[in-house]
């Protein structure tokens, strides 16, 4: 991971929803990646991220995070950032109301469950998430992302737009067009930080939280130059 202050170039590319998911076909195709082996890196680099910027004795309940996970991939960085971060000390629960049916999916419920971390049957009103959460975790939506919002979702975000514990978002703020950004109308969370993964998309230029951070280092610098993506150096072993 690498925050986008200090050493990041002014020049970083900012991809559009199409280049993202071209990209992303071009790792599992040419470079012959795995979805588990890039999600996997994609969700550590975001509980490295929250372990960096709230740490969990600086959170309140003991580091109780809430983790919300949609019905795509996002969803899946975030049921391996949850793990990553019981690991780590924290006390993650999951809300993710929409299962997806894959066999990954499925295995990262269960590994979550073995480590009992809890996922709730329903999501609690946003003065109880505010009470019972020091931070939320966004990971809802990415770069598949089409508004208008459907079913159960738009509940699930006209709640989270109103909590006031910070919001971690992976990779696009949920409810933003990946382009454009916050929508018009309809809700959309307001995020503290946002991890973008690969590369930031066009949506980040509209990002006034306090901490964005590249995570997911896994890119082939032959990959980067095709795509010009002039990623940032990332230092050490972040
Ligand atoms: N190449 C990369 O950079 C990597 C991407 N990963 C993650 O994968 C994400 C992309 O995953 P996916 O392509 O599965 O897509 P998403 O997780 O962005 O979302 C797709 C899901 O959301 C649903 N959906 C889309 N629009 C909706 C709407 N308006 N209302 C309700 N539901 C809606 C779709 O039906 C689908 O189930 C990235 O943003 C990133 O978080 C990582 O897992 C691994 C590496
Ligand atoms: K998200």
């Amino acid at each position: 991971m690498t925050s986008t202050s200090g050493t990041a170039p002014s020049s970083v590319k900012l991809l559009g929803q199409e280049e993202a998911i071209e990209i992303d076909k071009e790792l599992f195709s040419e470079y012959q990646f795995s979805v588990d082996q890039l999600m996997e890196l994609a969700g550590l680099s975001c509980a490295q991220v929250i372990e960096r910027v709230y740490p969990v004795e600086q959170l309140p309940n003991k580091g109780a995070v809430l983790v919300v996970c949609g019905p795509g991939n996002n969803g899946g960085d975030g049921l391996v950032c949850a793990r990553h971060l019981s690991m780590f000390g924290y006390y993650p629960s999951v809300f993710y109301p929409k299962r997806s049916s894959s066999e990954l999916m499925k295995r990262l419920v269960t590994q979550t469950e073995a480590l009992d971390i809890p996922y709730l049957s329903y999501l609690p009103d946003a003065q109880q998430i505010s009470h019972s959460f020091g931070l939320i975790v966004d990971a809802i939506f990415g770069f598949s992302f089409k508004p208008p919002i459907r079913e159960p979702f738009d509940d699930v975000l006209h709640k989270l737009q109103q909590v006031k514990s910070p919001v971690a978002c992976i990779d696009i703020p949920s409810g933003w067009d990946v382009e454009t950004g916050p929508p018009k109308s309809g809700a959309a969370v307001i995020p503290d930080c946002l991890i973008s993964l690969t590369a930031p998309k066009k949506c980040a230029v509209h990002f006034r939280g306090r901490h964005h951070f590249l995570g997911g280092r896994f890119i082939p610098s032959t990959l980067a130059q095709k795509y010009e993506l002039n990623l940032p150096d990332f230092p050490g072993s972040d």
